[in-house]
């Protein structure tokens, strides 16, 4: 591999007797992951499904390898369904370690394209809320539709400035999680490109970036919560010395010892400023010593405090939905929990807003709550968001097919396919592969008409 000097001096002198081991690692190819869904299906039922052969990721309960030599999962349906996200297994770490529990509160504030924010909104089991961040609006789109594929509805998808969210967020969150904007050293087996761009851009501006973010989330973690900080970089400058900066910032804020799984190594208090022997607590992972690309983690606690202020709740005002939705949403079994006094409407759109909802308004907001359909016409067209929100049996006119049958690919590439061998009524029917919903298609005497969300449509 192609490195530039400055790049390999300094990593010579920041591994020393390891460094060899790094190079050559470096020289094999990168490993491969995919994440189970766990808002949608267990690991064990997923293991009993899974076409592809796949081995456990050591520091995730469920994370595995595949071998991108056997296997495209991006291109089968269960990926369609939902049912897990693709993903660089050392990524894996950070939503994992933090310690989000349901009711919790959570930002992710650097969050497209979903990664990580995707495993913690599965963590929240449909409790609590996650606002889901990224200063890039155009990444926060991907952001949207990766947790909307994973049928999440406790959220927010917002796209602003840290400074702004922290004048609306006065410890607001129980738990934070900062996957920093940094220079990708983790990446470079990923793609030259990775490479020129850290000789473009060093790794000073990133870190000048990354105070400026921790500068605001300190603000907004409430007394006793837990933030994660994570970077897919080597530098001290961007790891240890970034959270020596944060622990400047505020004295109730101590490092927790992250988890060190086989081939995890401790944060290095001498690639630090001040020598903190609590720096150990990080965890490193270099990719030749774990299978993976490497990463950096650090988990804070912000002590208890005697007043914490309360997120402002969002105020249902609540509708009375449109007759045509309603009659929409009466084909929704009550189990699927979306209860009529949370639904707004906003334009002919409707959404499920979820109980605890805090108040974003004034924010870059591509999305709050459920987007469970919209009012055309004197019509109701649910949303693709809806259909993969919904478990199978929760929608009263279904069809569910198998990943062999050819009308799966076909229904994803947006053709019209032939169901007379279900028994469904006429009207919209909830398109299924073995039990997992895929999207809508309206049904005249056994013709689906494809309503498979046109910008989610596989290529051929
Ligand atoms: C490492 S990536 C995040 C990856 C993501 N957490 C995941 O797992 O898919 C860093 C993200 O930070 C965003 N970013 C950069 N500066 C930011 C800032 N000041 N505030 C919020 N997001 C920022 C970038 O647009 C980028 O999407």
């Amino acid at each position: 591999m192609n490195l530039p000097e400055s790049f390999t001096n300094r990593i010579k002198t920041q591994l020393g007797d390891d460094y060899d081991a790094y190079m050559n690692c470096l020289d094999q190819g990168m490993h491969h992951g995919l994440r189970v869904n766990t808002n949608k299906i267990s690991v064990e039922d997923f293991l009993k499904i899974s076409p592809f052969e796949l081995k456990p990721v050591p520091w995730t309960t469920n994370g595995f390898y595949y071998d991108d030599k056997a296997c495209t999962p991006s291109k089968h349906p269960y990926y369609y369904a939902g049912l897990y996200y693709i993903q660089e297994p050392s990524a894996m770490a950070p939503a994992s370690i933090l310690p989000v529990e349901d009711g919790d509160v959570v930002l992710d504030i650097c969050a497209a394209p979903g990664g990580k924010s995707t495993e913690l909104a599965a963590k929240l089991h449909g409790t609590g809320f996650l606002i889901s961040n990224d200063i890039s609006n155009s990444r926060a789109k991907a952001l949207l539709k990766n947790l909307e594929l994973f049928g999440i509805g406790n959220m927010c998808v917002v796209s602003e400035a840290p400074n702004k969210l922290s004048t609306k967020f006065y410890q607001t969150f129980d738990k934070i999680l900062i996957d920093a904007p940094c220079s990708g050293e983790g990446m470079f087996r990923k793609s030259q490109s990775m490479v020129t761009a850290w000789e473009n851009n060093g790794v000073e501006l990133f870190a000048g970036l990354q105070r400026g973010i921790l500068n605001e989330v300190v603000k907004m973690l409430k007394p006793g919560g837990t933030m994660l900080y994570s970077t897919c970089t080597f530098s001290p400058e961007e790891n240890e010395q970034s959270i020596e900066y944060l622990l400047s910032l505020d004295d109730t804020l101590e490092l927790v010892e992250v988890p060190k799984y086989p081939g995890f190594c401790n944060g290095n208090p001498a690639w630090g400023k001040t020598e903190n022997a609590e720096l150990e607590k990080c965890a490193r992972l270099w990719p030749h010593h774990i299978e993976g690309e490497g990463h950096f983690v650090a988990l804070i606690h912000k002590k208890e405090a005697e007043q914490t202020q309360v997120f402002q709740s969002w105020i249902h005002r609540g509708c009375k939905p449109d007759k045509n939705a309603e009659e929409f949403l009466a084909h929704i079994s009550s189990d699927a929990g979306i209860r009529s006094a949370y639904i707004e409407e906003n334009k002919g759109r409707l959404y499920y807003m979820a109980e605890h909802m805090p108040d974003v308004s004034g924010l870059r907001m591509l999305r709050q709550g459920l987007f469970l359909g919209e009012i055309k016409k004197n019509r109701f067209e649910p949303s693709q968001s809806l259909a993969m929100y919904l478990k199978q049996g929760q929608f009263d006119n279904e069809v569910n097919l198998t990943s062999s049958d050819d009308r799966v690919l076909r229904y994803l590439k947006g053709e019209t396919i032939e169901a007379s061998d279900q028994k469904i009524k006429n009207g919209y029917v909830l398109v299924l592969v073995d039990g997992y919903p895929l999207g809508w298609a309206k049904n005249t005497n056994g013709t689906l008409k494809n309503k498979y969300l046109s910008g989610w449509r596989m290529m051929s």
